[in-house]
């Protein structure tokens, strides 16, 4: 087991974060609870920005919202001078109400409406990176309505395994993302692209997947991507000045997860290029990297109440939280693991092996098979630890659970960046028919 960024164990022997006692936490704001560790965010943004951006030319480093997105997450992530990539016309919605700068947003999404593309063009984000030929048509035709001029990358299948959950891969070529490069159709993309006096091509985009430990995956990704911009050089006489290189550097989650440093990331990202760009004579393009796991994992935490414990004596011991699949789908999704710890009682030893349950009506809604852990009892608080990234954005409401608040710590001081679902939120946009409504029918 792992502590991450500013957990510590208190003098009470308590599970402590950015300086808050996570047993007071829980009393103030109830469980379950989403808290992120401002100062850790920070700490890998600045990791990011010293790595890439000062160690590195002509290098942009821009958040993956999707991860985790809120307006205090916006704020944090202009602050530290990163910019933002965003899938959605809600993402994207989110970050213009933060008042993020629009040239530094990146729109990503491999089926954008005509709606998000307006409001993308309306808010003139930096880039748009056009995943497929259908959304190059829309997008030309919008431009042209408005007579406006659009930065584009275009998104590129390059077709590399990474080693990771299938459900995570996005560079091989059965994909539904990108124009496939191996078989023409990125050479047309980018003729369909030249050919437009809207569309300004600034360079291209590709992502091969997530909680990626390998860092030959990313060597070989810039090996393609560059062999691809020189050649196309040659075959079209323009040259692409960008190159984006997606996101997916892993994470600690449990034993046996070994991330490499963002530092050696990013000397494998340079020397690649180096290289690559000397094997094909072709000029250093911008680059452009889309952390979105590694910049908040391990900077969450989700802290529930210990509730019904059941024992079959010889086989397993359910220990049953007040959360579950509603607010982390991806041990259900992935078979993702995670570790975690008792936050009230983390100076005691472990005594037994459990598997942690959710509270929702499936069998597969568990969280963690076979964790040793000290004793536990109801009303006991589990810390579930790494869970900042793709938690709280693929929380449902599944089981009419409400969703867990969010809170940001630093320093001793705890803010509510997202409120708690109340039942009546879960009601907000219920509309009953007055056909169905029958205390309005037996009062008439
Ligand atoms: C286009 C794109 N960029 C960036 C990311 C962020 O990836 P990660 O959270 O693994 O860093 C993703 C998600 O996998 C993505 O699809
Ligand atoms: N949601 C996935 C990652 C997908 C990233 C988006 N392309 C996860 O939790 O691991």
């Amino acid at each position: 087991m792992r502590l991450h960024g500013t957990q510590v164990m208190n003098q009470q022997g308590h599970l402590e974060i950015g300086g808050c006692d996570t047993v007071e936490l829980a009393s103030q704001f109830g469980t379950p609870l989403y808290i992120m560790d401002e100062a850790h965010i920070r700490e890998i943004c600045r990791q990011y920005h010293s790595s890439f951006v000062k160690g590195m030319e002509n290098t942009e480093v821009v958040y993956a919202s999707k991860a985790f997105l809120t307006l205090a997450m916006c704020r944090i992530i202009e602050e530290e001078g990163l910019g933002l990539d965003v899938v959605s016309g809600g993402e994207l919605y989110t970050a213009l109400q933060a008042e993020f700068t629009p040239k530094n947003i990146y729109f990503h999404g491999n089926n954008k409406s005509r709606e998000e593309l307006s409001m993308a063009l309306n808010a003139e984000v930096g880039r748009i990176v056009v995943d497929n030929f259908y959304e190059m048509s829309l997008l030309n035709d919008l431009a042209r309505e408005r007579n406006q001029q659009i930065n584009i990358l275009l998104r590129i299948t390059p077709g590399i395994e990474a080693h990771t959950h299938e459900y995570i891969q996005t560079g091989q070529i059965d994909s539904k993302f990108g124009f496939t490069l191996s078989n023409g159709t990125a050479d047309q993309a980018i003729d369909l692209a030249l050919s437009s006096s809207n569309l300004m091509l600034k360079g291209l985009h590709a992502h091969i997947g997530s909680q990626i430990f390998e860092l030959d995956s990313f060597r070989h990704e810039v090996e393609i991507m560059v062999k691809y911009m020189a050649d196309s050089q040659v075959r079209t006489d323009y040259r692409l000045q960008e190159l984006n290189l997606g996101g997916g550097f892993g994470i600690y989650y449990a034993s046996g997860d070994e991330p490499a440093k963002i530092s050696d990331y990013a000397k494998t990202v340079r020397n690649a290029l180096d290289e690559a760009c000397q094997r094909h004579s072709f000029p250093w393009p911008k680059i452009i990297i889309e952390p979105g796991r590694s910049i908040v994992g391990t900077a969450g935490t989700t802290l529930y109440s210990i509730g019904s414990i059941k024992e079959i004596p010889g086989i397993r011991k359910y220990v049953a939280i007040d959360g579950g699949m509603a607010d982390n789908p991806r041990p259900s999704l992935y078979q993702a693991r995670y570790e975690a710890v008792v936050a009230n009682r983390l100076n005691e030893e472990v005594k037994e092996s459990v598997s942690i349950t959710g509270k929702c009506c499936e069998s597969g809604d568990m969280l963690i098979w076979d964790i040793n852990l000290p004793k536990v009892k109801p009303g006991d608080l589990l810390a579930v630890l790494s869970t900042g990234a793709y938690n709280y954005s693929m929380s449902s409401n599944y089981n009419r659970l409400p969703r867990p608040g969010v809170v940001l710590v630093k320093d001793g001081h705890a803010d509510v960046i997202v409120k708690r679902e109340t039942h009546s939120d879960l009601l907000r946009n219920d509309v009953l028919p007055e056909r169905l409504n029958h205390r309005q029918i037996a009062s008439k």
